[in-house]
């Protein structure tokens, strides 16, 4: 059965996901997009997809499943009437999440919809191994962002270093995932997924680092406790048209949308 999806957003994780998407053949269909008014469809627009401005008209559309993939400020103002409305939300911007008042409102909004928020693992993955360690008992979780240097630009790392003058990698960031999350938008939403799969927001250490020489995005995760231990990394390749965003954070949505619809799904 062919899988009915909207999206919120269409930039450059929106136009890899459908091409994602597109490659599957009948398995998704998406049936609208959510835009700003005044921002034009652009390239890659999916077959047959509906161009939207409201949550109503894009509810419309009646899809299974809705996807957010346009940034913090989208799911802050989109988040709750989607779920509300009894639509599952596969969000990407999860960083916002880290904002409390947030977090309760869309919580809030999925119970009485009936609802879910469903977090992607994004850039990183792993997420399986750390939520099923947090069962196990954990006590120390620390992520590293590890960007080269130009992914940092037009963000408050401007201000905390000289990104076009660094010789070396520098952290030029450390703090919880609550704090990295909120003052990076664009680039600490995988610090907010570790934080909601393990130790949680004020639990988990995260450090930033900028790279003069760094050729793709690399995150690197530690956790310990009672279960054992373990390292993960990842260098991922960045999006040709986003420098900030890894290929994998469309692919981790492509892969939760196709699970949904797998007759043999990963749990
Ligand atoms: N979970 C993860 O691992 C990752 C998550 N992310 C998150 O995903 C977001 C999107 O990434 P990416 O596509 O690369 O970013 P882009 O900047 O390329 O695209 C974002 C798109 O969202 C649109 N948009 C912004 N606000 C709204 C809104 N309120 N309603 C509808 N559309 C809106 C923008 O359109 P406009 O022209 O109108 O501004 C733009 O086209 C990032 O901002 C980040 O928060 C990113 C990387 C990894
Ligand atoms: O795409 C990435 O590598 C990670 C990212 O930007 C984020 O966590 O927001």
């Amino acid at each position: 059965m062919t899988q009915r999806i909207a999206l919120i957003g269409f930039g450059a994780m929106g136009r890899s996901l459908a091409r994602m998407l597109a490659a599957h053949g009948d398995a998704v269909r998406c049936v609208a997009v959510l835009q700003r008014p005044g921002t034009p469809a652009g390239g890659g627009w999916p077959a047959g997809a509906v161009r939207v401005e409201t949550v109503a008209a894009l509810l419309a559309q009646q899809p299974d499943l809705v996807v957010e993939c346009a940034g913090h400020a989208a799911l802050q103002q989109h988040g709750a009437e989607v779920l509300g409305g009894g639509n599952d939300l596969l969000v990407a911007a999860v960083g916002a999440l880290a904002d409390a008042a947030l977090e309760q409102r869309l919580r809030a909004a999925a119970q009485a919809g009936g609802a879910q928020v469903l977090v992607p693992a994004g850039a990183l993955g792993a997420l399986d191994i750390l939520s099923a360690a947090r069962l196990a008992g954990l006590t120390q979780v620390d992520y590293l962002s590890h960007k080269p240097a130009r992914a940092w630009k037009g963000t408050p790392a401007e201000q905390l270093c000289a990104l076009d003058a660094l010789t070396a990698p520098t952290v030029f960031y450390e703090g919880t995932a609550r704090e990295a999350a909120l003052r990076f938008p664009q680039n600490a939403n995988v610090a907010a997924a570790v934080a909601l799969a393990g130790a949680g927001f004020e639990a988990t250490r995260v450090r930033l680092m900028a790279d003069p020489a760094a050729e793709g995005n690399r995150h690197v995760l530690h956790a310990e406790g009672a279960f054992g231990s373990f390292d993960f990394s990842v260098t991922g390749r960045v999006l040709p048209d986003n420098p900030k965003t890894s290929m994998l954070a469309p692919a981790s949505l492509a892969r939760g949308i196709l699970n949904r619809g797998a007759a043999i799904a990963l749990a």
